[in-house]
């Protein structure tokens, strides 16, 4: 399987990505300057969300049988999941399944065992779905490792570890371990073992316990779990890692893959490693933001002065509730929040740069409502539910690794608006003809109309508010 893909340059990053996971300030896969790392943001918001999103979107599930009786379980109880779990879902306030539980939980636990590539969006239940999947399908009588839930940073690994940890709480005979750089040292050649059920950890420790400690057996694997999956197989050490770890599973081991978003070379890798598996996907027709009205300025002076005196015009003119406005980096996001607290506007700012406890301080003060205006990078694009964000500025139009224009990263930044079918706003700046076929690109990506807009009528401007 790995020979069609082109791994060789995996190894050299591979280092780079294990060697800075215990700190969120040290993101390897933060490339410094120009992006945020997708891991970090995931973790951010994570920490910060405190409730289910409640979706209104649908999802289709393609079943590799069609013609198996599998259905939508409406309760936790319909599951007969072990009253001890039951305990633990009702402790944490869980009263019926989200959507995305309904429809895989009843794959996730079926017998035989079904392999499950999922998407739901950002908030919707997935990490409680497959951990409860995970705790349902492991065997307390034999003392080995038998689920295997890899994760793409430690950070990520230590928040599923907790959602483990409190729907187990009823369950103590349930072991679980972390297999994360420098969780426990073993000596190559020295007959140690592990005893828990259940490893929860990144790729490159997980291999080095298989392969080179050989403290598990990944033969005994019976359900392995890749969370995140669109973050892990953005970095190609992580997809190098993963796939030589999944060569050692056994061909029947149960395979599920979970993640917000499937871009094309994600669904690529997941049909590659996964045999015959049930898909649930968002419809196509939900992953568009018709509630969403998108606009465009053509900044008459080219470079930042013009774009920042379209977005005084603009912050000025509307009386928005709240809004965010994204920056291509740090550097710029810093400049143009300077630049606005000189001219007398509070605004925050938010950037990979922050501490942890700075961004949750900055993003706690903006939903109160303290700022208007918060300047950010892609850091913010995903996820982050802040009810009244009706403005989103791309100050710079959103671009890849590869310098071409991000339309996945598009999406979820204009997502910070229109919450949960209410109407938004997007502005984009576009300052020259790179920044105008990179948007149109977009355009014609989504097949929604980007309208321009005159940002020096303040007339044209208050229309968009009514
Ligand atoms: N059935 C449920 N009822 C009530 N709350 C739930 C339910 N399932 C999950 N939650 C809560 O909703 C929040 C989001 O759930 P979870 O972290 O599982 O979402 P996710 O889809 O994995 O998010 P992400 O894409 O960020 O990983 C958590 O606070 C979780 O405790």
């Amino acid at each position: 399987m790995a020979d069609t893909v082109n791994w060789a340059e995996a190894v050299d990053q591979q280092e780079q990505v294990t060697s800075g996971v215990a700190g969120l300030n040290v993101s390897p896969a933060d490339p410094g300057d120009v992006e945020t790392s997708k891991a970090e943001a995931s973790l951010l918001t994570k920490i910060l969300r405190t409730k289910l999103v409640d979706n209104s979107n649908d999802v289709e599930v393609q079943q590799n049988d069609p013609t198996s009786p599998l259905y939508s379980a409406r309760s936790f109880e319909e599951l007969n999941l072990h009253p001890n779990l039951l305990k633990g879902i009702y402790s944490m306030k869980f009263n019926k399944p989200s959507k995305i539980q309904e429809k895989a939980l009843p794959l996730l636990l079926a017998d035989p065992p079904q392999n499950l590539i999922a998407q739901s969006q950002s908030g919707t239940g997935k990490t409680a779905a497959f951990v409860l999947a995970m705790l349902t399908r492991v065997d307390t009588s034999k003392p080995y490792p038998q689920i295997l839930c890899l994760s793409p940073t430690f950070d990520l690994a230590q928040q599923t570890g907790k959602v483990l940890q409190q729907m187990a709480q009823y369950s103590p005979e349930i072991k679980m371990t972390y297999a994360v750089r420098g969780s426990r040292t073993f000596q190559r050649g020295q007959n140690d073992k592990v005893t828990e059920h259940i490893l929860i950890g990144t790729a490159g420790t997980v291999l080095d316990w298989a392969v080179k400690f050989r403290v598990f057996d990944p033969k005994l694997i019976n359900m392995f779990v890749l969370d995140e999956a669109d973050v892990m197989i953005d970095t190609q050490g992580q997809q190098d890692q993963t796939i030589r770890l999944h060569k050692q599973l056994r061909r029947d081991c149960q395979h599920v893959l979970f993640s917000a978003t499937y871009n094309e070379e994600v669904m690529t890798f997941a049909k590659k490693i996964i045999s015959e598996p049930n898909i649930i996907h968002l419809k196509r027709s939900e992953e568009s933001l018709d509630n969403i009205k998108q606009y465009y300025v053509w900044c008459s002076a080219a470079g930042d002065e013009g774009k920042f005196a379209a977005l005084t015009n603009l912050y000025g003119v509307l009386t928005i509730g709240q809004c965010i406005v994204f920056c291509h980096t740090r550097k710029s996001a810093a400049w143009l929040a300077g630049k606005m607290n000189k001219e007398g506007h509070a605004v925050a700012l938010l950037t990979g740069q922050s501490t942890v406890e700075q961004r949750i301080a900055v993003l706690d003060r903006f939903r109160e409502g303290k700022e208007r205006l918060l300047i950010t990078t892609n850091l913010c694009a995903r996820g982050i539910d802040i009810d009244q964000v009706t403005l989103v500025v791309n100050y710079d139009i959103p671009m890849d690794v590869h310098h071409k224009p991000d339309c996945e990263t598009y999406l979820h930044r204009i997502g910070r608006t229109g919450r949960f079918g209410k109407s938004g706003l997007a502005v984009n700046f576009v300052d020259g003809r790179k920044s105008y076929d990179s948007l149109m690109f977009i355009q014609n990506h989504f097949k929604r109309e980007i309208q321009k807009l005159d940002a020096d009528d303040p007339d044209e401007i208050e229309k968009l508010q009514k």
